[in-house]
């Protein structure tokens, strides 16, 4: 199994389809997937107990027959509840429900008294509609039990595309999922419902998945560690990268700082900061090993970057929205560096996404960093992004549109690249939720960039590397606090 692989609803559907039209009954992947859930229910049961199993009316129920046999085959005392009549079971699941002998009872009749676990088999990733009614009543009643629950596939409820919560869901202490993770097990709120994840390998080739487009991921380490950049033993400074971070006026330059230290941690061989020159004297009373260049026009930006050792720009920390903006933009962008934009750069063209992908195209990378606020503003009119049905198709039009990989930062941040790739955050830290935090990410993504690495990946190191270094420093974290921390993260890779 590609572990770093997720599959979008529609995807693992495609994909359970290929895998029996190659010849393996359908049957046989619902008892792999039964069986798995068998597994995880043992390692949460003391021998013997009571488990109680609600089955829905799909195949996700049929996976909670296929457990219900296994576990009482080894003399566990189940109580199966089942959503609906048992004669309106069709295909699979009718058959896993025929090869369970025990006694099913209405799911309106299950208590959790005495139970040691819940399966959660009710809904999976064939859910449609909102929760309500009958179903609606019984998740309400197990939440308030206290019995820890084991969801099948996903929390009932949960939007496996979008992660959202349809009505009501079922929070669960575990959920075993089949062949790859769902987007809904990644974002928020659904990611929070999920518990423990673990993923049953159900016999669907890594292969079969292979050309599915778009392609999603988990945002971790396998992703993007052989592309990080390493000095080699004959390396110098320059060949490391030069990044070059534009400063704001004199009250705003601290975003810029924050940003080039970021560039400079994260392993950039030189850092320059582009200083207007009303703020020269303020950036210097700041900076040791970052260097400082005056920097007032587009004119003069040019100039600056006629150095070709610069490699990669970043631009709008603190600079400020307006005509002079765009225009610094375009300059930079017109030089064929790696560009990384951000905060001000990106209101500065609020409802004009797709001239910014016109400026975009010329950099040799682009990187947009934008917030929610700052997406909407930039996509605001653009078609396919506020009406998306989830945030990673959302994600995926954005970077199609600015021609640019974007990070569309949130608790749960997604990268997406115009190549049609998209990674998802699995875990981060609301501690990260401080002022300036933004503005070191948009120095890691540049400094990454500086030294040369592909765009999509360097995103996905910066978000990925962000996040970790918040998790570990915790509570009290301020954003000059993730340059200093960074090195021990990067020393964990
Ligand atoms: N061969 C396969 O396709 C496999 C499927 N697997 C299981 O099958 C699940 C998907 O099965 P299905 O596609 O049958 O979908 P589900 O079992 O998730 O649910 C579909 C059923 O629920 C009904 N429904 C949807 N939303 C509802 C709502 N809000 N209220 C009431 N009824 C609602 C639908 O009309 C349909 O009858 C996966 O989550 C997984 O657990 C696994 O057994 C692995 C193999
Ligand atoms: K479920």
């Amino acid at each position: 199994m590609n572990h770093h692989r997720i599959l979008a609803v529609a995807h693992m559907r495609e994909a359970d389809r290929l895998t029996i039209a190659s010849g393996v009954p359908g049957m046989v992947l619902m008892e792999r997937a039964g069986a798995g859930v068998a597994q995880a229910a043992r390692a949460m049961l003391a021998p013997t107990g009571r488990v109680v199993i609600l089955c829905g009316p799909g195949n996700n129920g049929g996976d909670g027959f296929i457990a219900a046999r296994r576990l009482a085959e080894d003399g566990y005392r189940v109580t199966l509840g089942l959503l609906g009549p048992r004669e309106r079971l069709s295909g699979d699941a009718a058959a896993a429900a025929r090869l369970y002998d025990g006694p099913v009872i209405a799911l309106e009749d299950i208590t959790c008294d005495e139970a040691g676990l819940v399966i959660d088999a009710l809904f999976g990733t064939g859910l449609t509609r909102d929760l309500e009614g009958a179903v609606a009543a019984c998740i309400a009643r197990v939440a308030r039990s206290g019995v820890p629950v084991l969801a099948v596939d996903i929390p009932s409820g949960i939007d496996g595309d979008s992660g959202a919560i349809r009505g009501v869901a079922l929070p669960a202490t575990r959920t075993v999922t089949f062949a790859a993770r769902k987007p809904g097990h990644l974002l928020l709120p659904g990611r929070d419902l999920c518990g423990a994840i673990s993923v049953v390998d159900i016999g669907i080739p890594d292969a079969t998945c292979d050309g599915f487009a778009p392609a999603l991921f988990a945002n971790e380490p396998a992703l993007w560690r052989d592309t990080l950049p390493r000095p080699e033993s004959d390396t110098h400074k320059y060949k490391r990268g030069h990044a070059l971070v534009l400063s704001g006026e004199m009250h705003r330059t601290g975003a810029a700082r924050l940003a080039a230290r970021g560039a400079l941690r994260v392993g950039a061989g030189a850092v320059t900061l582009a200083s207007p020159r009303a703020a020269l004297a303020v950036n210097a009373a700041h900076l040791t090993a970052i260097m400082l260049a005056p920097c007032d026009t587009p004119e003069e930006l040019g100039v600056l970057l006629e150095d070709r050792r610069f490699t990669a720009v970043a631009l709008g920390p603190g600079y400020g929205v307006g005509e002079a903006t765009r225009a610094m933009v375009k300059a930079a962008a017109r030089t064929g560096r790696g560009l990384v934009l951000d905060a001000d750069a990106l209101t500065s063209f609020a409802g004009e996404a797709y001239t910014l992908g016109m400026v975009a195209s010329a950099a040799r990378a682009c990187v947009l960093t934008p917030h929610e606020g700052e997406m909407r503003r930039l996509f605001e009119s653009a078609e396919g992004v506020r009406d998306a049905p989830n945030r990673w198709q959302a994600a995926l039009r954005a970077a199609e549109i600015v021609r640019s990989v974007v990070i569309c930062k949130g608790g749960d941040t997604i990268v997406a690249s115009p190549d049609g790739r998209a990674a998802i955050l699995a875990e981060t830290t609301p501690y990260l939720a401080t002022a300036g935090s933004g503005d070191v990410l948009t120095g890691i993504v540049t400094g990454l960039i500086a030294q040369g690495m592909p765009a999509f990946e360097a995103a996905c190191a910066a978000v990925w590397l962000h996040a970790r270094t918040g998790i570990v420093y915790g509570p009290g974290l301020i954003a000059e606090d993730l340059s200093e921390a960074l090195p021990g993260v990067l020393r964990g890779l």
